[in-house]
């Protein structure tokens, strides 16, 4: 036997020795899980997944297996929650126990567990008493949030202006925008629509969004050690964080340059100042490094879950232009021409809450929210889920479940109106999913998506270039995170002689002005 062929020998016996060991360790029972497929050596449950959306068949697996399963990721045991009473239970009357977070492994390769959103332990109740507390501060400040979404809202409709009725793509203007409002916050500026560098940080943002919503990161979670080495989009991630790290650095030193510890400007100056205060604190988390990851996490989470739904708002609007007219007609009759929405017009304005609350069921731009794992061993509806367990809280699960939500493959406002057109509260709502762990930006996010959208259709009619039968609303990618896919629309202003002046491709768009909700509207 040649030399070269023992060595293969050797290495097959290896590699068969470290399978068998493997399924062995598969099969101990080291706890009580909730029952799931079988997995297949090395795959996992992976082949029982799919590429262009994880919800189906999680709900195939649901229907089998109950509203609580485990999947094998490649060598990882994860346990899947499917069900609204089933969240409730553990991110609510369990929420200590559910409040770790878990595994992403793409992110934890880069944040390492500094951040607020994938720090643990001490470490994370520190940041997120401390981002809730500054953002509320700087919220109830010399200017409120809301002012600063209307000032923001106002730009956008002047650079919608712009557009002149041409059809655009409205992706980097509405992050532009989103982006803005944090900014003011954590950086305490806006920055022009001009801006190319920030351009470029907007396209950066999108472009993570995409991977973190593509195959090749479900593959990366999957197998790590193995996808590492192969050369793919999903290591653009990790340059598009070192442009986000270089800028966050960037501006942190110009504030440490700046800093008058008597008149915090943003949340930058506040960290640095506490950092300073909790010097002699040896349990302290108020580092550089968590002030920088922190910062990145706002500016992401800030930017693109808010950006997405409203552009899969707008895309919805202009396949369903009745829909768009009754809520125009409402922000006629409540808000009028002449002030900006406000959050107090919401109170009277149900019909275009209940828009706002179905595109965001509609849209789940975060179908299987972000993982959290348990702090300790858990007893949870009969299983046993030891210390560490990664537990994916599967929010598209309640958000389309047909249990609380008659058609939910459809978009239907009347999901969240009662028989007078009262908006209606529903239990399944979870977009921000629930308890400890509770998006950190929810009630900002819920004032800008009110307030721009309003203001948009204040000022402007939407509409495609395409008939509205003809407009797909299948996400453009679909895996931890769900993207809307790319499109153009017209936006006509509502006052004054200018619709008359610009050409009208948008005339092919059938209008009946009807008031009936659409029939069927389904993703793809
Ligand atoms: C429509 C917009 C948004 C949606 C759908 C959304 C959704 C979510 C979801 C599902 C989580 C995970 C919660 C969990 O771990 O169970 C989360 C966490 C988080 N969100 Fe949002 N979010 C939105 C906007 C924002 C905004 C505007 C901010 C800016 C401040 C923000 C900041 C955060 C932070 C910091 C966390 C981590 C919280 C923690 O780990 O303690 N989000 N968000």
């Amino acid at each position: 036997m040649e030399l070269r062929d023992a060595a293969t020998l050797f290495l097959t016996a290896c590699i068969l020795c470290l399978v068998f060991l493997w399924e062995r360790k598969q099969r101990r029972p080291r706890s009580k899980l909730p029952p799931g497929p079988i997995p297949l050596p090395l795959l996992g449950n992976l082949l029982q997944l799919r590429a262009s959306g994880m919800l189906k068949p999680l709900m195939k697996m649901r229907a089998r297996y109950g509203p609580v399963f485990t999947l094998h990721l490649g060598p990882r045991q994860v346990v899947f929650i499917c069900s609204c009473e089933a969240l409730k239970e553990a991110l609510v009357d369990q929420a200590k126990e559910f409040s770790g977070r878990g595994v992403v492994t793409s992110l934890n390769k880069l944040f390492d567990g500094y951040g607020v959103v994938m720090a643990n332990g001490d470490r994370w109740e520190q940041l997120r008493r401390f981002c809730t507390s500054t953002l509320r501060n700087f919220g109830t400040g010399k200017r409120s949030i809301e002012e600063r979404i209307q000032d923001e809202a106002q730009y956008l409709v002047e650079e919608i202006r712009k557009t002149k009725g041409s059809p655009f793509d409205p992706t980097l203007v509405i992050s532009h925008a989103i982006s803005n409002v944090i900014c003011s916050v954590v950086f305490g500026n806006r920055f022009d629509y001009t801006d190319q560098k920030f351009l470029h940080l907007m396209g950066i943002i999108n472009d993570t969004f995409l991977e973190l919503s593509s195959v090749w990161t479900m593959l990366y979670e999957t197998f790590p050690s193995i996808v590492r080495y192969i050369p793919g989009p999903h290591h653009r991630i990790f340059g598009h964080y070192k442009a986000l790290h270089d800028f966050i650095t960037e501006r942190l030193r110009m504030n440490q340059q700046t800093l008058d510890p008597s008149c915090p400007r943003d949340f930058i100056d506040s960290f640095l100042i506490k950092m300073e205060e909790e010097k002699q604190n040896p349990q302290n988390e108020f580092s550089t490094r968590n002030l920088v990851e922190t910062t990145i996490q706002l500016f992401f989470a800030g930017t693109e879950t808010t950006s997405s739904t409203l552009r899969y708002g707008f895309l919805l609007l202009v396949k369903y232009p009745e829909i768009q007219e009754k809520v125009q007609e409402e922000v006629d009759r409540v808000i009028g021409q002449n002030h900006s929405p406000a959050m107090n017009d919401r109170g009277r304005m149900p019909y275009t809450n209940a828009v706002i609350h179905e595109i965001q069921r509609f849209a789940n731009i975060v179908p299987l929210g972000v993982p959290h794992k348990v702090t300790c061993d858990t007893h949870f509806q009969g299983y046993l889920l030891p210390k560490g367990t990664d537990v994916f809280p599967v929010l598209g699960a309640a958000l389309w479940d047909p249990k609380y939500f008659k058609d939910p493959e459809s978009f239907h406002p009347g999901h969240f109106l009662d028989e007078e057109g009262h908006f209606k509260k529903n239990d399944a709502f979870l977009p921000f999913s629930s308890g400890k762990r509770v998006c950190l930006g929810k009630s900002l996010a819920l004032m800008e998506l009110f307030l721009i959208l309003t203001t948009i259709l204040q000022r402007f009619t939407l509409k495609s270039p395409k008939l509205p039968q003809e407009i797909d609303l299948t996400p453009k990618a679909s895996g931890f995170l769900n993207a809307p896919p790319d499109y153009k629309l017209h936006a006509i202003p509502r006052e004054g002689g200018l619709e008359s002046t610009i050409g009208e491709p948008w005339q092919t768009v059938e209008q009946d002005g009807g008031n009936d909700e659409p029939k069927a509207a389904r993703h793809g």
